[in-house]
């Protein structure tokens, strides 16, 4: 008898469809991220990359659609129907999500150490010793110095403010992990050893990932997968260097030709 069960898809989304009034923000979509898969998701301002991340974290209720989740203690579950609570407890759990601007990811007024702390607490830990150890391993992961735990993210540049972010999303091991623009806003060589530290994190935590960018280097270097997204729909999907490589759409060629990269 076989006793090991099928690999299924961490996240099965069917169907999602979200408008605002007539206008269509993103309309059905449908893809699986298979456990360990970073998925880049690509268009043009406008083309709905923000209102399909959004109905994916639960941060907005899609009009149609599901959005299965493969959760640890029950298996695949639709978050779209799952209550507030239990949402929001997958929020601080089994999911991260890190903005495009460090400021909605981080709690400014509270030190380095404490934003890695506090996401730790969330979780049930209590020993201070343990919890400031951890913190400071974390610093350590994304390259920020651990005399630097006492101090202010305002005290921060940009790019240690980006890593701060990523180390609270990620220290308690999260399972899934939403990215909105992780390099928008920085300079290009901040980006490139953010892009580095982001792409070694999710090899070695074998993290799953959406990634939403315009930059279409973001997803060459993170995805493994990529849906090219235009007036809302999905317009091409694929490995991401077949569609690098190889555009089929019209617009996918014209983004890959960087007329339409913003
Ligand atoms: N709050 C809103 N009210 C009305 N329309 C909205 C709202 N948010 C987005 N839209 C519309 O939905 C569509 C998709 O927008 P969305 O912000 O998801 O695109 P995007 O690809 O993320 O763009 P950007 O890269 O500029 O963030 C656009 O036509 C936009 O005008």
């Amino acid at each position: 008898m076989e006793s090991e069960e099928a690999p299924r898809p961490l996240l099965e989304v069917r169907g999602l469809t979200r408008r605002y009034g007539a206008r269509i923000g993103c309309a059905e979509v449908d893809f699986d991220l298979w456990p360990g898969e970073v998925m880049g998701i690509v268009g043009e301002s406008g083309s709905g990359k923000s209102t399909l991340l959004g109905c994916l974290a639960g941060h907005m209720a899609p009009d149609e659609g599901a959005v299965i989740y493969d959760t640890r203690d029950r298996g695949p579950v639709d978050t779209v129907t799952m209550s507030e609570p239990e949402r929001r407890m997958l929020g601080r759990t089994d999911w991260a999500f890190v903005h495009q601007n460090p400021r909605d990811g981080l709690r400014m007024a509270v030190s380095a150490g404490g934003n890695v702390g506090e996401r730790l607490m969330a979780v049930g830990a209590r020993h201070y010793g343990q919890i400031r150890e951890t913190a400071t391993d974390w610093l350590g992961r994304v390259e920020i110095a651990g005399d630097r735990i006492d101090d202010r993210p305002s005290a921060f540049s940009g790019g240690m403010q980006q890593r701060l972010q990523i180390a609270r999303n990620l220290v308690t091991g999260p399972r899934l992990v939403f990215m909105d623009e992780p390099t928008g806003g920085l300079d290009v060589s901040v980006q490139a050893r953010l892009l580095d530290l982001l792409r070694g994190l999710v090899r070695e935590m074998g993290l799953s990932a959406v990634i939403v960018t315009h930059d279409l280097a973001v997803v060459r270097l993170l995805a493994d997968r990529l849906m090219v997204m235009k007036s809302g729909r999905v317009v091409e999907s694929g490995l991401t260097d077949q569609v690098l490589d190889d555009p089929q759409h019209a617009y996918t060629q014209l983004l890959v030709s960087s007329v339409l990269q913003v």
